[in-house]
């Protein structure tokens, strides 16, 4: 089936998105290549790609297609996924107050009521982390993972909780294994009563830790980890020091009432999230 091409396509449709974008991205990477001949060299990854681009005696040198496709895979991995993450983290403070009053304490132990947040705050700020991390567990954006197996080769697989015992699953060359990561967070066996919101279960745990699966494992997993957590930490520490995140109820409507509209509602489409919901922010006041 050969694919429609932009023009063949109405208005505002997403091949019209499509090419959008990538005009935008065509002057983005005109603009700092301008900028980077001009000799303003910035500290940034886009500037390295645009250098591995350019370096002709570069053994592994990008071609623009490469180019443009990095760029577009850090815009979409690394915009997506945070923005999801950040709004289910707010979803979940809405209904746990409590929880969030013991975050607070910590913010304002590590970090105090004025100055900003710096990356060695990162490792002391763990119920920070851990609030995200317990949020990507219940609803991981990268709901699936897809491998495709490139020899004949066996799975050894635990059985079912409450069975003894393992089992073998044949894999011939050229499978496509699903990993359902959303089965995989809510398995009793690894997590103990995985329907509760509990972030507690990671405190004090490394933030490299591989208990949690939200970022894949092993050579392909997630390369944005590091500056999704510390984006994460960094921007829930500056938010949640200064206003109290509360659901923003309907008249009559209870915290849980409001708690099942917002979860029976989830989005799943490149990423797995919850649909806009509505939240109240009240700006904590400072004795
Ligand atoms: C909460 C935030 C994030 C989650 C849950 C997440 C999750 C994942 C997962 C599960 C994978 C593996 C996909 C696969 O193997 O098929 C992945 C790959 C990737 N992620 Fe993220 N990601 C997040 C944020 C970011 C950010 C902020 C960036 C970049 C700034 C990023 C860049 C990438 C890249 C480049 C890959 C591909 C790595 C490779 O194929 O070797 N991600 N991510």
């Amino acid at each position: 089936m050969a694919l429609a091409s932009a023009d063949s396509q109405p208005p505002g449709g997403p091949y019209c998105a499509r090419e959008r974008l990538h005009e935008f991205m065509q002057e983005q990477v005109a603009e700092r290549k301008a900028l980077h001949a001009a000799g303003d060299i910035r500290a940034d990854v886009f500037t390295l790609m645009v250098e591995a681009n350019q370096d002709e005696s570069n053994k592994y040198q990008l071609d623009d297609a490469e180019l443009i496709g990095n760029v577009f895979l850090l815009m979409l991995a690394g915009h997506e996924t945070t923005a999801n993450s950040l709004a289910v983290t707010l979803m979940y403070m809405s209904l746990h107050q409590d929880i969030q009053n013991e975050v607070v304490e910590q913010i304002m132990s590590v970090v105090g009521p004025d100055r900003d947040p710096d990356y060695d705050d990162h490792s002391k700020l763990d119920k920070v982390l851990s609030i995200f991390y317990e949020a990507i567990r219940m609803m991981p954006p990268a709901h699936a993972v897809v491998r495709e197996a490139t020899q004949d080769t066996v799975l050894t697989a635990q059985n079912p909780v409450g069975e003894e015992g393992t089992q073998t699953i044949p894999i011939p060359k050229g499978t496509h294994v699903f990993l359902d990561m959303v089965g995989v967070h809510y398995n009793p066996r690894y997590f103990k009563d995985p329907e509760m919101y509990m972030p507690s279960r990671w405190y004090g745990l490394p933030a490299d830790t591989e208990q949690i699966a939200a970022f894949s494992v092993g050579p392909r997993a997630c390369l944005g980890r590091k500056f999704a957590t510390a984006e994460a930490t960094c921007f829930l520490t500056l938010l949640l020091r200064d206003w109290q995140v509360l659901p923003g109820l309907r008249a009559g409507e209870t915290k849980e009432a409001w708690g099942a509209r917002v979860l029976n509602n989830t989005r799943t489409g490149l990423t797995l999230t919850v649909a806009d919901f509505p939240v109240k922010l009240a700006r904590r006041r400072r004795v």
